[in-house]
């Protein structure tokens, strides 16, 4: 049976794309791959794509569509596939765009950490991060409390909530602008193409075929960013 007229043709890839703060790049390195992304731009509101064959969704969200195949692939930052590690998706490429650090920060010149280690023997600590934090104080020997908050992390240790805390920094600016200081850094990140493993078996050509474009559309930022 032919498909209604009216029904949106449908795309060889579904992909996830993330609003906030990766959106803006990724819709800029859509546009050099041939999407035409006006749609996206203009409703800001609309979630759905079906005629470009995209989704939007909260940077944290991409790994749950991929890895369920509601998306064949997607852009999400290497903190969040940190911090969510037991998904089953392939990391595909790294977009290099939307870097970012994920520190460890406290009140600027206090040890505030240092002495909840040596009164309390152990320390605690805000985050959105809460997998990622557990994982580097075990791995760096010390007994942490993690305080699982959803956002505005830099308010926790000014209220005493916390020792200290683990987010993301880019220009430092918000640690600033709170009075907090990096301490250690945890790792760095950047956004990442990650793929569901049936779609990049079942549709090999297709994620090949985006992936390689992706790669040369990627080559070519890095070669004008040289001559600049
Ligand atoms: N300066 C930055 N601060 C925070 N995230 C950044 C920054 N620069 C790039 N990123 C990337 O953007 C992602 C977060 O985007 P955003 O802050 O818009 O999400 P969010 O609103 O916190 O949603 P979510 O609930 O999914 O974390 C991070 O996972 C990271 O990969
Ligand atoms: O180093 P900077 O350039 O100042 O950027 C870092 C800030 O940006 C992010 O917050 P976001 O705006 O995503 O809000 P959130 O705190 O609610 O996550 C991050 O959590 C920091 O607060």
């Amino acid at each position: 049976m032919n498909a209604p007229a009216s029904a949106p043709p449908t795309h060889a890839l579904v992909l996830a794309v993330p609003r906030g703060a990766l959106f803006a790049e990724t819709l800029d390195l859509l546009d050099r791959l041939g999407y035409d992304t006006r749609p996206i731009r203009e409703n800001e509101r609309r979630l759905l794509f079906p005629e470009l064959g995209i989704v939007t969704m909260r940077p944290s969200d991409v790994p749950t569509y991929v890895e369920h195949g509601a998306a064949d692939f997607g852009i999400t930052g290497k903190d969040v596939l940190i911090e969510q590690s037991e998904r089953d998706v392939y990391e595909l490429l790294d977009l290099g765009y939307g870097r970012c650090r994920m520190v460890v920060a406290a009140p600027a010149g206090s040890d505030a950490m240092g002495e909840a280690l040596r009164r309390l023997g152990r320390v605690r600590v805000a985050t959105k991060y809460p997998r990622t934090t557990r994982a580097y104080f075990a791995r760096t020997g010390r007994h942490v409390e993690v305080v699982e908050v959803k956002g505005s992390v830099e308010i926790a240790p000014l209220c005493g909530l916390v020792d200290g805390i683990v987010d993301l920094t880019a220009t430092g600016r918000t640690l600033a602008e709170n009075g907090l200081e990096i301490v250690e850094e945890i790792t760095v990140s950047t956004a990442r193409l990650i793929a569901n493993p049936v779609a990049h078996k079942l549709k090999a050509a297709a994620v090949d075929e985006f992936v390689a474009r992706a790669r040369s559309v990627l080559a070519g930022s890095i070669a004008r960013d040289d001559r600049r």
